[in-house]
């Protein structure tokens, strides 16, 4: 790869190659910032952004006053090897969709999911998108998109949100809530005759003028791959309606991205920290926003975002709950998330296609039982299997989760030197290498990707076959998701757990769970979750299965509130048969009072990667 020099530097070392951001790169006639100072997004007033904490700023001095000032070579270190084109919007075809082989897309797996609406005066579902006023354009991508009739997520979710109504909805990984929003969001903004694309308001700072975006719809997501992947969708969808997608997140340079949303934005998905900052240095305002969708909810909404959230939500100028409409969507959402999440919302539709929480019976979960110190050889053992079996073939991909970011650089490294290609994604990972590693993992050039949390959510990879829980998540909704990665759009995927004593807090979690999908569950897994004791207590997390039973519902039922009306809608109810877990020639059935105990053994404390550190320093983490 050729590095950029930068000739204006005064210090003779090379620059990183300049960083272009997904989004941008297949547009031609690109051009980057010369400055040093915004090569990397990181102007003076770029670093420490993006956590809620800065006072507002006057817009940056390091911003290019004007395109003059952007060179005009184009460093773009991943080489468009598609034909070039005029206007992002005006080849379908060549937009950087999502892959997926609708021959591969199985949408009738789903026709007997359960599903559950409560609230008032919920608007009656729709059986194929023909039912729905929507634009010939929308339609026309819809057909594109080859998607021939509605998920069951979409075929309630849209009616209520066409409606106009706020709303509250958890469906099953791979199950379709992308278009459960975007489709909705896009038809408003057109039937409403909005004003469209506003190129934003111009403001003045010392002779600057600058534009402020103003979009008219906003999706937040937790990380920065799921937000490109939403815009990607979001294009797909709006294509030939006219309307402008933007996207905003942490890690690619700030610049580019004001360049981009400068030309106007009609539907903006972003990350919260990167937004915050944005609008801190009046780049973008939420004061037009008229639709607001949080996807992966329950996660923006704990611990970790919901301060930002509240911040852009409720301090940011965005018209309040019932101004706005609010669509909130996950494949989880515990108990005291729903409470939360009231706030953001007003008069709202709960929806729940499947259990809440519960995974996908397309995907067959099989749970061995590893010491840590036999991990490796336990996923060796699995892969070269794979591998026999033909399974690992070009298109079969494998996802291997582990818990920190330095154990998934050290697993990778020891999985390519026994001669299996990988890669690694984890938030200490610059952009640039996070896009690179899912890039050679989707086209299968490398096709094991080690990964912390920071791919467990909402990445729609076609062709992952199988999902190892090297190590197991602590809560058992990481798990759901992270298993989600694969069985998604009907097909059917493989899930396996590496549960070790110190796992064993998850146990009862995850016997409901595997239950509730209709898998087997090992004996001794049941032992282990009659005699143990669970995670409880700490956050709002780990309290799925205290105050309601597990695959309950709607909160404000369990709330003695007889304001609401609980009108179920079902659709037939019989689950369908599962997909029972095949067993596992490594599979351990012994009984765990046999387990050799070593509680808090973990194999990256023991060094089995060469080296030793203290897990506490490196959090898994990336999220934005
Ligand atoms: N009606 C449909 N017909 C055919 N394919 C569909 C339909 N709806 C969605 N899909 C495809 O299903 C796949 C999964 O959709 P999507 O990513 O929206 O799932 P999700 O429910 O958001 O998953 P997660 O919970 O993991 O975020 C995508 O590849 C999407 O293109």
């Amino acid at each position: 790869m050729t590095m950029p020099w930068n000739e204006s530097t005064r210090s003779p070392r090379p620059t990183r190659p300049t960083y272009l951001p997904p989004h941008l790169r297949d547009q031609p006639n690109i051009t980057l910032p010369r400055s040093p100072r915004s090569g990397h997004g990181r102007g003076r007033r770029g670093r420490g952004r993006g956590r809620g904490g800065r006072a507002p700023n006057p817009p940056p001095r390091s911003y290019p006053r004007s395109r003059k000032n952007f060179s005009e070579h184009d460093p773009n270190p991943y080489p468009n090897t598609k034909p070039q084109i005029s206007s992002i919007s005006e080849k379908f075809d060549l937009l950087k969709v999502i892959d997926n082989d609708p021959s591969d897309v199985n949408i009738n797996a789903y026709d007997e999911t359960p599903v559950e609406t409560s609230g008032f005066d919920v608007p009656s579902p729709v059986t194929s998108f023909s039912e729905i006023d929507f634009s010939s354009a929308l339609i026309e991508n819809i057909k594109t998109c080859k998607f021939v009739k509605p998920t069951p997520i979409q075929r309630y979710a849209i009616p209520v949100a066409m409606a106009g109504r706020d709303l509250m909805a958890c469906a099953q990984t791979g199950s379709g809530k992308t278009a459960a929003f975007c489709f909705p969001i896009i038809s408003g903004i057109l039937r409403r005759d909005h004003k469209k694309s506003p190129a934003g308001i111009v403001t003045e700072d010392g002779g600057l003028s600058l534009k402020m975006a103003c979009p008219l719809a906003l999706i937040l997501s937790p990380t920065r791959e799921l937000s490109c992947q939403i815009h990607e969708e979001a294009k797909k969808f709006s294509y030939k309606t006219g309307l402008k997608v933007g996207v905003a997140y942490g890690g690619a340079p700030i610049v580019q991205q004001f360049h981009s949303l400068e030309k106007g934005v009609d539907i903006l998905v972003a990350t919260p920290g990167r937004l915050v900052d944005m609008i801190e240095r009046a780049r973008v305002s939420l004061r037009n926003v008229k639709y607001l969708a949080l996807d992966e909810a329950d996660r923006m909404l704990d611990m970790g975002f919901e301060p930002q959230v509240r911040k852009l939500v409720q301090q940011m100028e965005m018209p309040p709950a019932g101004v706005r409409q609010t669509m909130l969507f996950s494949a989880t959402f515990p108990v005291e998330i729903q409470k939360l999440a009231s706030d953001f919302l007003s008069n709202y539709i709960f929806l729940a296609a499947g259990k809440v929480g519960s995974s996908t019976d397309l995907i067959a979960q099989k749970v061995d039982c590893v010491r840590d110190m036999d991990k490796k050889s336990h996923l060796l053992n699995l892969l070269r299997a794979q591998g026999a079996n033909g399974s690992q073939g070009k298109n079969a991909l494998t996802l291997v989760f582990v818990e920190t970011k330095r154990g998934a650089d050290a697993l990778q490294h020891w999985l390519s030197v026994k001669g299996f290609p990988s890669t690694a994604i984890h938030g200490d990972k610059v952009q640039m290498e996070r896009e690179r590693a899912l890039r050679s993992f989707r086209s299968g050039l490398t096709p094991i990707l080690v990964a912390t949390d920071v791919a467990a959510r909402g990445l729609d990879i076609p062709h992952v076959a199988h999902v190892i829980n090297f190590d197991l998540p602590r809560d058992i909704d990481d798990y759901v998701h992270r298993i989600g990665r694969t069985g998604r759009a009907g097909k059917s995927g493989l899930a396996t757990a590496f549960f070790s004593d110190k796992n064993a807090p998850l146990a009862k979690a995850l016997v409901e769970l595997m239950q509730e999908a209709k898998q087997l569950v090992p004996s001794w897994l049941k032992q282990y979750a009659e005699t143990s004791y669970t995670y409880g207590g700490g956050g709002a997390r780990s309290n799925r299965f205290s105050g309601i039973k597990f695959g309950s519902h709607d909160y404000r039922r369990g709330a003695n509130n007889e304001n609401y009306d609980y009108s179920n809608q079902f659709a037939d109810a019989t689950v369908s048969e599962s997909y029972a877990a095949p067993s596992s020639p490594f599979s351990c059935h012994n009984s765990h009072s046999n387990y050799p105990t070593s509680s808090r053994a973990d194999s990256f404390h023991d060094g089995f990667y060469g080296h030793m550190f203290d897990r506490r320093s490196v959090v898994a983490s990336g999220w934005d």
